[in-house]
């Protein structure tokens, strides 16, 4: 039984250039206590996947108008109200940002933030929740966290602050957290030890992960299935290492091509030509088609492709090729 159930999920952003669907029909898994990946080019929907899941939108532009979010336990997340939807955040689902800044108050206290968060949701006293709070930044490994208590964000180095922003999405020991490039500001040691230390937590509690990224070694390095997603769509799911040892969908295996010597790979960095298409009127059939090697006439009409799986593949490996053998590009 999968703890997030997500089923052709849609959402659009209303601009003045009219409406684009960032996700057009994204369906997949989480399973409890597994890190899920997703990765994508920049702007191919993952952010406004995941953001719709708590309907995380920044402004009134965001909506989401067909699909279902079901949370074991809690039903669609999708259909719920939003004040039933406000008990979910942070305690059964939790979000991190990449850029811990937005997420910390500049002028309260880190200790007072965390032990908030508590506050907020459960009849604790102030110094429970303050103790509750110190307990939570030793779980993250903040060094003299007794010290860091009576800190403000600008006082800390962007590694900590990361820290402080895992140990408020921990505070109320949610099932699911969602972490949104949560390393991308942070350099490569520290980087490393964040990765570290949400793994540490899947392994102990038993939390499950959805981690957001477009580095393809971090999903290699940390997660155990993964969904490949592109211009708002998913178009390729399954094992990490399913995906990165098998890749079946053209444009996974540009990815993996376009990096060097990833994987055992030995081949030279082949950046993938032209860009994806807009969002507001995609075109027909298979959305990577006009950037594919081996794209037929069958691949231009018609609906995007849905995921299916290939004969002779592991059940949960899918892709939305319709092409029945995908050649790997040249090396
Ligand atoms: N608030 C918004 N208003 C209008 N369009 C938006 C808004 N947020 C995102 N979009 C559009 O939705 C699409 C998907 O964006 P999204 O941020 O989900 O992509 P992403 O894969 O997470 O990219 P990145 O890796 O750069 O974070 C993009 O075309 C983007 O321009």
């Amino acid at each position: 039984m999968s703890l997030l159930s997500i089923r052709n999920l849609q959402t659009e952003f209303r601009g003045p250039a009219g409406i684009a669907r960032a996700v057009d029909g994204v369906s997949f898994d989480v399973n409890p206590g597994e890190i899920f990946g997703i990765v994508g080019e920049s702007g191919c929907g993952k952010s406004a996947t995941c953001r719709s899941i708590l309907r995380l939108f920044a402004g009134a532009t965001a909506r989401i108008v067909g699909g279902e979010v079901i949370l074991d336990g809690s039903g669609d997340l999708a259909a719920m109200r939003e004040a039933d939807l406000a008990r979910v955040r942070g305690r059964d689902v939790a979000f991190i940002f990449q850029d811990p800044l937005t997420a910390l108050n500049p002028t309260m206290r880190i200790g007072k933030q965390v032990a908030e968060i508590i506050r907020r949701h459960r009849q604790v006293s102030r110094s429970a929740a303050r103790a509750a709070a110190l307990e939570l930044l030793r779980d993250v490994h903040i060094p003299s966290p007794e010290r860091r208590l009576d800190a403000y964000p600008h006082e800390l180095s962007g590694g900590l602050r990361q820290r402080v922003v895992i140990a408020m999405a921990l505070a109320l020991a949610p099932r699911l957290i969602i972490a949104d490039e949560p390393t991308t500001a942070l350099d490569v040691t520290v980087q490393d030890q964040i990765l570290r230390l949400l793994k540490e937590r899947r392994d102990r509690n038993g939390t499950s992960i959805i981690f957001i990224t477009h580095d393809l070694g971090v999903v290699s390095q940390v997660c155990d299935r993964m969904a490949v997603m592109y211009a708002g769509r998913v178009v390729e799911t399954g094992t990490v290492r399913d995906v990165l040892d098998r890749p079946s969908h053209p444009y996974t295996r540009a990815l993996l091509d376009a990096l060097p010597g990833q994987g055992g790979r030995d081949r030279d960095l082949v950046p993938i030509e032209g860009s994806p298409p807009g969002l507001i009127a995609p075109p027909p059939g298979c959305r990577f088609a006009p950037r594919c090697p081996f794209a037929g006439p069958a691949c231009t009409q018609g609906m995007a492709p849905p995921l299916h799986p290939r004969p002779g593949a592991t059940a949960d490996h899918l892709d939305a090729c319709i092409l029945t053998e995908v050649p790997h590009a040249p090396a």
